[in-house]
């Protein structure tokens, strides 16, 4: 369980985080929802510890965050968590191969060669991705397959709590679809805890069980994402409609 408490956060006079509550269920995804530069990046820095709160506590099964007494531990707590990356996030000089084994060749993580790129087959092909991939380099891909490889480095190590950071930016709705789809069926099935951050409504449907929309530095609205419509909050539904009338201002 991922749990955040009064959680503040300003960068100068900038106030972005201002007190956020919210907690993530062993297992569960929530998907955080918001507009630009209300703080999601900023949100999601603080859970892997990258970012430090000014105030409040973060914890990860009670443990906080942002205490890690030496490096060992610090990377015994960062092998827990899987990342995708906004816009794939690939090493262009490294093949696919590699890039999906990145964690499993250095670190808490390491395998011998064979073994780490036996793995990174394996999850390719949960990405469907077939064998003759492995050995490209991701400049060779659509970007959709590079999408798919983001993913399988993302899960290459079993991690327990997976990170998505806007994962459709960049993709057509088919493929978006395709993505979707593909992350809510491998987060069921390892039956991790997720955590994405995205403006893509059709993201949110598919993927979330449970959706947080962040906004004035505050959780506005949290609930199942079966009660997201009916919610009478004016934020939510100006967010989810996509409305340029409604409480959040809008430059025109
Ligand atoms: N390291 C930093 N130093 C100074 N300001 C920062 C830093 N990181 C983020 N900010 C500011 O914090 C605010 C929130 O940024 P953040 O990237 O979290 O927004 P976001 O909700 O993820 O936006 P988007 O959806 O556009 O990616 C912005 O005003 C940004 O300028």
């Amino acid at each position: 369980m991922i749990e955040l408490r009064g959680v503040h956060k300003a960068f100068g006079a900038n106030r972005v985080l201002q007190g956020v509550d919210l907690v993530i269920p062993r297992g569960q995804s929530m998907v955080i929802i918001g507009g630009s530069g209300t703080g999601k990046s900023v949100l999601l820095k603080c859970v892997l510890g990258l970012v430090r709160p000014d105030a409040g506590s973060i914890t990860l099964d009670g443990q906080d965050v942002t205490r890690h007494d030496s490096g060992a531990e610090r990377d015994a707590f960062l092998a827990r968590f899987g990342m995708l990356f906004q816009g794939g996030a690939l090493f262009d000089s490294m093949r696919v191969w590699e890039n999906v084994a990145f964690r499993l060749m250095r670190g808490a993580l390491k395998r011998p060669k064979a073994e780490a790129r036996e793995i990174a087959l394996e999850k390719l092909r949960r990405v469907g991705l077939g064998p003759q991939v492995a050995d490209l380099y991701p400049a060779e891909l659509s970007g959709g397959m590079q999408k798919r490889v983001g993913l399988a480095r993302a899960i290459a190590a079993n991690p327990e709590i997976i990170f998505f950071d806007e994962p459709t930016t960049g993709l057509d709705p088919i493929m978006s679809g395709v993505i979707n789809d593909l992350i809510r069926e491998i987060v069921v099935e390892m039956g991790a805890t997720a955590m994405t951050i995205t403006h893509d409504m059709s993201s949110v449907r598919a993927i979330a069980d449970r959706v947080a929309m962040l906004h004035g530095g505050l959780i506005r609205w949290t609930g199942p994402v079966s009660e997201m419509d009916a919610t009478p909050d004016l934020y939510v539904q100006q967010f989810i409609h996509g409305r340029a009338e409604g409480p959040i201002p809008s430059v025109r």
